[in-house]
């Protein structure tokens, strides 16, 4: 039985303050261990956060990362800072980097591979536009980026890696998917590993369903049977995302 995991995406939002006193007020709230947990703040929120999650269940990861060990990449961050913090995930090709800070598949499958060898987690995030859900290329497109995602990452690796299905189209809209139209994206996720790998795989790794989840609709989407949980932006900067955790 795969475990489900709900992770929260701050984005470009909070101050290390503001974080403390986010994860305070969460702290007392989330204490199942049935989910897993994350959190993941803004690079320079990390320190604090990772102090103020200690003796909790809540993980933390980072947002982003670059795929070289280090360099001269002005303005990066590479997997050994986030190692050596005690970051354990992180988020890799959001579609809001794909769409302002040029990431492709190419990189995110850069950066998954690199991310693996360091032993952080990678989120890897995939989803299509409006448009490409109305030319009807939604399967394509989503098969294909978990595909090229994936490439050169060994069984072993794949089974720890976690797929956030996320439709930019629901991403800050309100407009979340239908639970059958996150289902049929995350089946044929968990469809295309199975392909590329085998049963066996596609049955560990955990598919996330990401875009305008709330507390109102983690319920149904949670409970769906290839959704293994949920990245979760606007709503995960609030108390609120303590219901979504417990969203049972
Ligand atoms: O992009 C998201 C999480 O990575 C989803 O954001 P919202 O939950 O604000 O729609």
């Amino acid at each position: 039985m795969r475990k489900k995991i709900v992770a929260g995406n701050w984005k470009m939002n909070m101050t290390p303050a503001k974080a403390v006193e986010l994860i305070d007020s969460l702290k007392n709230e989330i204490n199942s261990n049935e989910v897993d947990v994350v959190v993941c703040p803004p690079f320079v929120c990390l320190p604090a956060v990772l102090e103020a999650v200690k003796g909790t269940n809540i993980a933390v990861g980072a947002q982003n990362m670059h795929f070289e060990e280090n360099g001269a990449y002005t303005g990066e961050i590479a997997p050994s800072m986030l190692v050596e913090l005690g970051v354990k995930y992180v988020i890799i090709g959001h579609s809001e980097r794909r769409q302002y800070f040029a990431e492709t598949d190419q990189t995110v499958n850069k950066k998954t591979l690199k991310a693996l060898e360091h032993g952080l987690v990678p989120v890897v995030c995939v989803g299509e536009s409006l448009e490409e859900r109305q030319q009807g290329v939604t399967i394509d497109l989503v098969r294909l980026q978990t595909k090229i995602a994936l490439k050169d990452v060994t069984a072993e690796d794949a089974k720890k890696v976690v797929i956030a299905y996320e439709p930019i189209w629901a991403i800050g809209t309100g407009m979340t998917a239908t639970s059958a139209q996150a289902e049929e994206v995350c089946a044929a996720i968990r469809q295309v590993i199975a392909e590329v790998y085998s049963k066996e795989v596609a049955d560990e790794v955990r598919v996330q369903y990401g875009g305008s989840v709330n507390g109102g609709n983690a319920n149904e989407l949670f409970n769906m049977g290839n959704i293994d949980g949920g990245l979760v932006g606007g709503a995960s900067l609030k108390p609120e995302f303590a219901s979504i955790v417990n969203y049972k």
